[in-house]
């Protein structure tokens, strides 16, 4: 028997052991996560899924697997303020290697800074996961000093490292600031900081959905839902009859830019889960939704089970698809890197860079050009996606209308968005940030960030 097999076993004795002590295989896990997301990249979704997550994730029970996610969402909303409060706690900088180390001290930090648990729970729990693991156990009277100090001194440590550009990491900084200024990145970074509230689309009567629950009517047709709901989303009137469905405010827009689709022959061609799919085919549109997912389109057709909405479904590759009639409009709601989601996504400023944002950009211009195939003369292609980049989107649309002069821009008016005119660009396409939509409290605030471009092809 090698060397590794030992510690390994040791590490497998020891965890047998500390899964009995209460609250210890949370922080494991939470820990074990962290460094998958920072470290390897992984999404938190799927991590956390409770079919095909992290198999030690599944293993915990529902109210654990909660306290895994709010330590995971808190560490990566707040990274950059943990690791200044860290390194503002260690006289020396960690040794180099020190991930496992990192991790353990950024999980107790976050629940010490940011999480309604006893602070002595967080050091102790914190100083056992490291005395089990042969790769930390010399460092245990380190995290014991550094929780101590952090518990003692939050309020000013706090106070002294607020400022929201820290958590946004220097990749994302950059890109924003050279779109958007210096300000309004700033106010974006803010954003971010929030947890996103819940917004709904009602199939039909929007204004009744929100009279039916403790939620606001936004002036575009979206139903906010207040605070107080938190969490109990099967729960509310509605959902069982599918009178509604979660979507954010930004991501309702694109559906909306076709207008009055009744009747018309529709493509989705990025339709999966199919939020705004379900958007159009509400509106009365006879709907092909399109994804290459198999998985993603049993997501989609669930969902459409509970609204009861009508809709033909074709599972395989876009650029593959060749239906025997065009379409009166098509939608492309394009993969992207997804940064206008880290409100509800943090773990997104952390596995995505500058290098995917671009490779992105060609898939989309790829697909653009795929989804234009499918429209006929005289009809309308709304383009999408929910990334803050301008790669992705202005960029985009713009090689296309240079390329392709059937196609023309039709932009949007002030009308067709009421309340959200702000997210009207001078050319007429449409890009939502964070930022936007201030109101009242900052809980109540925003939407996701999204670009939409609404394109004809000429008769
Ligand atoms: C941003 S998501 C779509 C979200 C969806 N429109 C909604 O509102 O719920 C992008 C989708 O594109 C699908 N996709 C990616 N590449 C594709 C391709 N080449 N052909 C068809 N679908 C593709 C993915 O499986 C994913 O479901």
């Amino acid at each position: 028997m090698g060397l590794k097999s030992t510690a390994k076993q040791k590490r497998a004795f020891v965890q047998e052991f500390e899964d009995q002590r209460p609250g210890l295989a949370v922080r494991r896990v939470a820990a074990r996560l962290l460094s998958a997301i920072v470290d390897a990249r992984t999404s938190l979704d799927g991590l956390t899924d409770k079919v095909g997550g992290h198999p030690e994730f599944r293993r915990l029970d529902p109210r654990d697997q909660a306290l895994v996610r709010a330590i995971l969402v808190s560490a990566l909303r707040r990274r950059g303020t943990i690791s200044a409060i860290l390194d503002a706690c260690i006289d020396r900088p960690l040794p180099p290697r020190a991930a496992p180390l990192r991790t353990i001290l950024h999980t107790g930090l976050t629940q010490i800074l940011f999480l309604d648990v006893p602070d002595s729970a967080a050091v102790d729990l914190a100083v056992t996961l490291a005395s089990g693991d042969p790769r930390t156990d010399r460092f245990a009277g380190l995290v014991n000093a550094v929780l101590r100090r952090a518990s003692r001194e939050k309020d000013d440590l706090l106070a002294q490292f607020n400022d929201p550009m820290l958590n946004m990491p220097d990749w994302l900084k950059q890109r924003l600031i050279a779109t958007y200024g210096l300000e309004q990145t700033i106010q974006i970074a803010a954003a971010h900081q929030v947890q996103a509230p819940v917004d709904l689309t009602a199939r039909n009567d929007a204004a009744a959905v929100a009279a039916s629950m403790p939620a606001q009517l936004l002036p575009f047709g979206t139903v906010r839902l207040s605070a107080e709901t938190d969490g109990q989303i099967a729960s509310l009137p509605g959902f069982a009859e599918g009178e509604w469905w979660v979507q954010d405010a930004a991501a309702s827009l694109p559906a909306k830019l076709f207008g009055d689709i009744s009747g018309l022959k529709v493509a989705d061609v990025c339709a999966a889960p199919g939020g705004k799919t379900a958007q159009l085919a509400a509106a009365g549109a006879k709907v092909t939704a399109v994804d290459i997912s198999a998985s993603r389109m049993k997501r989609l057709l669930d969902n459409f089970s509970r609204l009861t909405l009508p809709v033909e479904t074709h599972i395989g590759d876009l650029r593959s698809f060749n239906p025997s009639e065009p379409f009166d409009a098509v939608l492309l709601d394009a993969p992207c890197s997804s940064t206008g989601t880290i409100r509800r996504h943090p773990d997104v400023a952390y596995t995505k860079d500058e290098a995917e944002v671009r490779k992105l950009a060609q898939v989309q211009a790829g697909l653009l050009r795929d989804a234009a195939r499918l429209v006929r003369n005289g009809g309308v292609i709304v383009f999408s996606n929910c990334s803050l980049d301008p790669v992705e989107g202005e960029e985009v649309v713009a090689a296309f209308l240079a390329e392709r002069r059937d196609f023309e821009r039709l932009p949007v008016q002030a009308h067709e968005l009421p309340g959200l005119e702000e997210a009207i660009c001078a050319n007429g396409d449409v890009r939502t940030t964070p930022a936007m939509f201030q109101r009242g409290t900052a809980e109540q605030s925003g939407l996701d960030g999204f670009y939409a471009a609404r394109l004809r092809r000429l008769a």
